[in-house]
């Protein structure tokens, strides 16, 4: 005999809840998992009224549900927002070109403009060439430092209040848990916060930073969202990959295990500091500007700043780890070898006066 939902008790049951193991009707799925978030956002008070929020979107499951969610969010409950697309082309040929052919669609199907800048425009350099420069190996370690610069940079381009992105409670643990295996304690301060931002940023929020991705794959397949869901094609992330098999282990047994790793990691969060804060103690400055760029750095130059300009000199582990410090320390001040970079304080000039530094299909 059919079981029926145990939230409304009227309809017949036809999902296990992943969060809880409760069997729901596909209707009550909707309104916990949109509730939810709708809470997150209100709890958190993440925006203001009138304010222009881009969501960041790669044409994956997450950004593709987060696209969904807000724009039913912000008309259901009137939040007044603005909401773009902005979306960063990597340049990985086979797998980006495709997921934003989906962003495109999912440009006219939410009626949201849609905002593209490219590692090439920004940096003179794809990922594909970047990969042909360092290998496999470390390329996640250019794409991570460049995407979150690119993603400031369109920001400010399109002249938004706020940045927000389809990281998910499962993203959030395993990151919890690489920290801690790591030791790395500053970024296991940092990871669960739901918001950063500091003087010289954009705020960048998580709205589904208690949102489980099985039930992020359960609502896209449920509302037949149109997504992309191909791996990236360069991605070897392999710690990650072993703390992803860890917290899939420990939720198959205990499903609250990954909101209980969340919230043991907020016990941990601290204040973002400020930009030119000092340290505790009076130390070295916290943040600060990049020398080159203009974009915040905890040194001289900013992570994207060093990592351009080993791949420009033919040095592309320059910037990486180790070996990388041991060498610029020998090295000592590198000249200016031209910078790539815009300078960070000449993109909103840019944006009134060259509105095809990015590729865009609406948004100027
Ligand atoms: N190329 C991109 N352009 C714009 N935003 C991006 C891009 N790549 C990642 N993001 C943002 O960062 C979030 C986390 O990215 P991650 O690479 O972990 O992908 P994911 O977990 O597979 O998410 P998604 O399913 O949205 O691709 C995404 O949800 C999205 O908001």
């Amino acid at each position: 005999m059919p079981r029926p939902c145990a939230l409304c008790a009227t309809a017949r049951a036809v999902l296990k809840r992943p969060k809880t193991g409760q069997q729901i009707c596909k209707d009550c799925f909707y309104a916990v998992f949109e509730t939810e978030i709708h809470n997150t956002i209100i709890d958190n008070a993440l925006f203001k009224r009138g304010q222009k929020v881009a969501i960041a979107a790669s044409g994956g499951k997450d950004s593709t549900v987060l696209a969904h969610v807000m724009t039913t969010l912000n008309d259901r409950y009137d939040y007044g927002l603005d909401l773009f697309l902005l979306s960063v082309d990597e340049g990985i040929t086979g797998y980006r070109d495709d997921s934003l052919e989906t962003v495109k669609r999912n440009e006219q199907q939410y009626g949201i403009p849609l905002k593209i800048v490219s590692y090439q425009e920004l940096y003179g350099w794809s990922m594909d060439a970047i990969v042909k420069e360092v290998g496999m190996k470390n390329n996640c370690t250019f794409c991570g430092v460049f995407r979150r610069q690119a993603l400031d940079r369109g920001a400010v381009l399109l002249n938004v209040d706020h940045i927000v992105t389809g990281h998910n409670a499962d993203d959030i643990a395993e990151t919890v848990l690489m920290n801690i295996l790591r030791g790395d304690f500053s970024r296991l301060q940092r990871c669960t916060s739901i918001s950063t931002a500091t003087d010289e940023t954009i705020p960048r929020s998580k709205p589904f930073k208690y949102t489980y991705e099985k039930e992020i794959v359960m609502y896209a397949y449920f509302k037949k969202l149109d997504y992309f869901s191909t791996e990236c094609i360069y991605s070897p992330n392999a710690y990650r990959g072993y703390a992803r098999a860890f917290l899939k282990d420990l939720e198959s047994i205990r499903p609250s295990a990954i909101i209980d790793i969340i919230h043991s990691g907020e016990h941990f969060e601290t204040p973002q500091p400020k930009l030119g804060e000092k340290k505790e103690g009076g130390g070295e400055a916290v943040i600060r500007s990049c020398e080159r760029c203009g974009y915040m750095a905890s040194n001289k130059l900013c992570k994207a700043c060093v990592l351009l300009e080993g791949l420009n000199r033919g040095l592309p582990r320059l910037g990486i780890g180790v070996e990388g410090k041991i060498r610029r320390q020998h090295e000592g001040k590198s000249e200016d070898i031209g910078r790539t970079i815009q300078h960070f304080s000449e993109l909103a000039v840019t944006r009134t006066l060259t509105p095809n530094l990015v590729t865009s299909t609406t948004a100027s």
